[in-house]
């Protein structure tokens, strides 16, 4: 691994903070068939620039579902999801893309990567969606991040890696457009704990006063790097509270 602290720079697309949260949530719920029981309902939230939110829970009380919401991959039944001033409830698919290329990077627990491609070919996914052509400035910034996050250049195929290897490119990947916000849903969930680790480092090293880290885990290393913890059940915000021990940096 070349320099993790290269990847600890701030986003250079980060908005600057007006004074507004980078995220705001209002009377939020989301049911997934109709005249069923909502699965999440959330009444306001706020989350500023440069935050790490780790959100805990038992299993299905709605914390994938919040990231799904918030990153603009599902529509809520009701209510506002508003990032710096915007409600993209209000956007069409095509508008929820562009914001979100812009915007996100996802770091999913499967990793949803092509396993027949080599690792440079899956950072680069989320520009082949742009246009027909990659420029050599896009294959370079991959082939750099690929770098930074120690994963071998020359595999041809991204299935020979080990897990935490394949995380790692999931990471560079969701570095690409350079966003100034990190969603990831159980980043270590399938990962053994050298992995875990290595990939919780990389994932935290990102963090800044402009780049905001909010990750859904089961993984108490992951929960305890975070400086604010939402705790959910059964679809219910019960607990919002400032990590001391991130905040004393002894997680
Ligand atoms: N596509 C879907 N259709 C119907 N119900 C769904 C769908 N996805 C999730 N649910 C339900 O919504 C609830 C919340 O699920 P969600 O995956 O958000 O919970 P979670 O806290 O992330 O769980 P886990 O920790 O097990 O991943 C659960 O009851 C789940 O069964």
């Amino acid at each position: 691994m070349s320099a993790l602290s290269d990847l600890s720079m701030p986003s250079s697309k980060s908005s600057e903070p007006k004074g507004l949260p980078l995220l705001e949530i209002r009377e939020l719920s989301l049911q997934y068939g109709k005249d069923t029981h909502p699965v999440l309902q959330i009444g306001n939230l706020a989350i500023d620039h440069g935050e790490t939110v780790g959100i805990s829970g038992p299993s299905g009380s709605g914390k994938s579902s919040l990231l799904y919401l918030i990153s603009g991959l599902l529509k809520p039944s009701h209510g506002k999801i508003i990032w710096d001033g915007t409600d993209i409830t209000t956007f069409g698919e095509g508008a929820t893309d562009r914001w979100r290329r812009d915007s996100i990077g996802f770091v999913f627990q499967d990793f949803h990567l092509i396993d027949e491609v080599s690792p440079l070919e899956n950072v680069l996914i989320p520009a082949s969606f742009v246009g027909w052509r990659i420029d050599a400035a896009t294959r370079k910034r991959a082939h750099d991040l690929l770098d930074q996050v120690g994963v071998p250049l020359a595999r041809k195929s991204t299935s020979d890696l080990s897990r935490g290897e394949q995380q790692r490119v999931a990471i560079a990947r969701a570095l690409l457009f350079d966003p100034p916000i990190i969603l990831a849903d159980e980043p270590t969930a399938s990962l053994d704990d050298a992995a875990s680790k290595t990939a919780t480092d990389i994932l935290f090293s990102l963090a800044g006063p402009n780049r905001t880290i909010i990750t859904v885990s089961h993984d108490m290393d992951v929960i305890d790097r975070c400086a604010r913890v939402l705790r959910f059940d059964k679809g219910a915000l019960i607990d919002d509270s400032a990590n001391i021990k991130a905040k004393a940096g002894i997680a």
